[in-house]
């Protein structure tokens, strides 16, 4: 799909993942990320992605009449909801780039074209 703001280079989970370990690291809040506690922050920043579409009525692909700081505001909070997920995987030590891989496939076989 059309994208405007793609990024220059792939970004893999795995480098999210040490970066997101690395920033819990160093601010000594690994005793907060609990795999229960990532999934209420989760949750909470789902919760604020739902609030920007919240009473706009259906949203055209693209968001053509967007302005960029909703667009951010829209990535942003993406993004949250991103690393949040990235982080409760790892304390859960699941490799989760490969479960969803693995999950394509078993969804492929149970919608066959
Ligand atoms: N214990 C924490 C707290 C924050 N973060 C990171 C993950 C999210 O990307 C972001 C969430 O930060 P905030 O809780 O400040 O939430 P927002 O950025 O959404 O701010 P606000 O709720 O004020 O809009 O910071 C984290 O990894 N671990």
């Amino acid at each position: 799909m059309e994208n405007s703001t793609k990024t220059a280079r792939d970004v893999s989970l795995q480098e999210l993942r040490e970066r997101l370990a690395e920033f819990a690291r160093v601010r000594g809040w690994d005793q907060y990320h609990s795999p229960r506690n990532l999934l209420l922050a989760l949750v909470g920043e789902v919760g604020e992605l739902s609030e920007i579409f919240q009473w706009k009525g259906e949203v055209a692909r693209g968001l053509p009449n967007w302005s960029s700081d909703d667009k951010e505001h829209l990535e942003e909070e993406l993004s949250d909801v991103l690393l949040y997920l990235v982080q409760l995987a790892d304390v859960c030590g699941l490799d989760l780039g490969q479960a969803a891989l693995a999950k394509i496939v078993k969804n492929a076989e149970k919608y066959p074209v």
